[in-house]
């Protein structure tokens, strides 16, 4: 087993009496990107937060290779971009930026590499409350990579990205996990994005969180960004809709 394989073995989760993941077994596979995807409300950033540590399942454990989430999240092993953004208000986006850095004690050596990887030059000087809701979820993104982190965990982070920055990111974040070999588990409610980003999809049934399908995403191989309108993206983008609609 490789170090950072993510074993999630038999998890259960309930708030009160709202039980959101229910007997839940996964391996997501080193290296590889997996997007979430199922209906709202249905436990998938649950599913993130336990991962991160941030959450503990009620019953069942967490993995990842034989550290815990809370082991690797201290050793600056796992970093995170959530929907909704936690900059430090005091902080520039610079410093903000370097702060995934200092956190896992890794160098902050690429903080401009990365304002510029998601758009966000001259704005380094900015502080969060005069940024864009958009701005702001890049930021945290470029957060997220900056610690070159084992895990990373995107919780709908382009959510509030326009279009255009939006498929500029898309084409140039994958590349980057792939070359560094980052476990990445990304939740969306994109289908396209989904199969255009990841190596494999999960389609979860509502609540409590539970694998109504596992598709692999074999569109790859050339490390390009795969053709949206390629039969091959069509079918498989057809199989997680089909599967979503059975969820529903
Ligand atoms: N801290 C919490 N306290 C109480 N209930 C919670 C908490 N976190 C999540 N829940 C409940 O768990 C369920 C799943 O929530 P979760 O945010 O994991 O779903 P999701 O699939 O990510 O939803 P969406 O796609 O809408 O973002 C919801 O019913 C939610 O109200």
């Amino acid at each position: 087993m490789t170090r950072a394989d993510i074993h999630c073995d038999n998890i259960q989760k309930s708030f009160g009496a709202v039980e959101t993941v229910s007997q839940l077994s996964i391996v997501f596979k080193s290296g590889q990107t997996t997007a979430l995807v199922g209906p709202s409300g249905c436990g998938k950033s649950t599913i993130l937060r336990m991962i991160a540590g941030l959450e503990t399942p009620d019953t069942g454990s967490i993995r990842i290779g034989q550290e815990t989430p809370r082991q690797v999240a201290r050793r600056g092993g796992l970093s995170m971009a959530f929907q909704d953004p936690s900059l430090l208000p005091w902080r520039s986006v610079r410093s903000n930026i370097a702060l995934g850095a200092e956190l896992a004690r890794k160098p902050v050596d690429r903080v401009d590499e990365l304002i510029d990887l998601v758009g966000l030059v001259g704005f380094s000087d900015h502080r969060p409350a005069e940024l864009s809701g958009g701005m702001r979820q890049r930021a945290a993104i470029a957060r997220s990579l900056i610690s070159a982190p084992d895990v990373l965990l995107l919780d709908e982070p382009f959510g509030a990205v326009d279009a255009i920055t939006r498929r500029r990111l898309n084409r140039d974040l994958p590349p980057l996990w792939r070359e560094r070999k980052t476990t990445t588990l990304l939740v969306t409610h994109s289908v396209e994005e989904a199969v255009l980003l990841s190596d494999r999809v999960i389609v979860l049934c509502p609540r409590p969180a539970r694998v109504l399908a596992d598709i692999p995403v074999d569109l790859h191989h050339n490390r390009a960004l795969p053709e949206t309108n390629a039969p091959a993206f069509r079918d498989l983008a057809m199989r997680v809709l089909t599967a979503l609609e059975e969820a529903a």
